[in-house]
């Protein structure tokens, strides 16, 4: 039923086809239709970088609208929400949510403590992926060879060669919280070097791949690609003969993406979408996350062989193109949004 003009809307009790000015009934209905509260319990850092003004704006037109967890309140004193987006740190928030998501299954938890948690160990992360069954889907996907050392890294050489696992490797803190040290990687180019790493850690194989990374953004069911800098192919650095252990820099969390014209097509072409699609479904059903991204690259030298290397949850979306209107679709598709559609249509108006 289509609503014509301003304030014009169908009743009930009218004719068929006999519309009816009734400003008190659309303005209720309107609020409640399109009525979307998001409560949001985010670090500063991140609702700068999320919850840019264009975002609220467009939102607030769809009737969306963002509250603030206060996170010295209770959580259920607060709302109600219809959905609780959150990405904060720590077993204490961790446990609020947790409890919130039992008393309240009525509202859409982004995304559930659990599921977080088990990408922010970066071996439960990529537990798995290498099985996925992707068969017709264009391309592999495989995770680089890793171990865990959990402590005393002096006889983890024995162990590295034992496992098979060849140098350089990447070391990477076994848990990511969120903080700069949980991000502090290392390049690990002999046996020796590896005792001047700091455990808990993952020792992950480094994978050539031309010095380009996919970013692959998921928000639902949209699929977003970027590409970024990443670190050189290591066969340069085997001419140097370098050895020990060298921490580098988050080379590829820039906000600019890489503009691939100036690359080799080889190495900058984008993963076959149906890869990617076959891929993001695979892990949105095993990590039950809605909001991650995944870091990719593509084995030089081959066409259609990649490697999953890295997992994240709630990731910067806003340095992804359209993030805004990816989201406000997002949010709109929620169960809620379309509960109070229905309500609206129920009542015989639609807006
Ligand atoms: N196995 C690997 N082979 C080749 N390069 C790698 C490998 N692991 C990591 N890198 C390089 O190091 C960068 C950082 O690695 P990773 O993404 O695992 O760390 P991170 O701290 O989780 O980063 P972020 O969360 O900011 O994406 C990657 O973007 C890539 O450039
Ligand atoms: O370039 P991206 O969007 O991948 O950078 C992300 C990064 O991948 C991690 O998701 C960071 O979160 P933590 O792993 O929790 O540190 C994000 O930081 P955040 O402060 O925005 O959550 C980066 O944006
Ligand atoms: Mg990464
Ligand atoms: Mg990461």
């Amino acid at each position: 039923m289509r609503v014509e003009g301003d304030n014009m809307v169908p009743r009930g009790n009218a004719t068929d086809g006999e519309v009816v000015r009734d400003t008190a009934s659309f303005e209720q209905a309107q609020e409640q239709q399109k009525r979307l509260v998001i409560g949001y319990a985010l670090t500063s850092k991140k609702k700068k970088s999320f919850l840019q003004p264009k975002l609220e704006v467009l939102a607030r037109k769809k009737g969306i609208s963002f509250v603030s967890i206060d996170q010295d309140k209770p959580l259920s004193e607060q709302g109600p929400f219809d959905v609780v987006l959150h990405k904060l740190l720590g077993n204490e928030w961790h446990n609020v949510i947790e409890d919130y998501q039992q008393k309240h299954p009525e509202v859409t938890v982004l995304d559930p403590p659990g599921a977080i948690q088990r990408i922010y160990n970066r071996q439960s992360m990529l537990q798995g992926i290498a099985d996925l069954n992707l068969a017709d889907c264009d391309g592999m996907i495989c995770v680089p060879k890793q171990m865990v050392v959990l402590k005393d890294t002096s006889s983890s050489a024995n162990e590295v060669e034992e496992a098979g696992l060849k140098f350089p490797l990447v070391a990477k803190p076994l848990l990511v919280d969120g903080t700069a040290k949980s991000h502090q990687l290392s390049l690990a180019y002999d046996r020796l070097s590896l005792a001047d790493l700091e455990p808990p850690l993952v020792l992950q194989e480094f994978v050539n791949h031309g010095g380009v990374l996919f970013k692959v953004f998921v928000v639902g069911d949209v699929i977003r690609v970027v590409r970024r800098f990443s670190l050189p192919n290591v066969s340069n650095c085997e001419e140097d003969k370098v050895a020990g252990v060298f921490q580098f820099p988050r080379v590829s969390s820039a906000a600019a993406s890489v503009d691939k014209t100036d690359l080799d097509p080889r190495v900058a072409e984008l993963p076959p979408k149906p890869l990617l699609e076959g891929l993001v479904r695979e892990l949105r059903s095993r990590l039950g996350l809605r909001l991650f991204n995944i870091d990719m690259i593509r084995e030089h030298g081959s066409k259609d062989v990649f490697y999953v290397i890295d997992i994240n949850y709630f990731p910067g979306y806003g340095k992804m193109p359209d993030y805004e209107q990816v989201f406000i679709d997002f949010f709109m598709s929620l169960p809620q949004a379309k509960h109070n559609k229905r309500q609206c249509v129920k009542s015989g108006i639609e807006m």
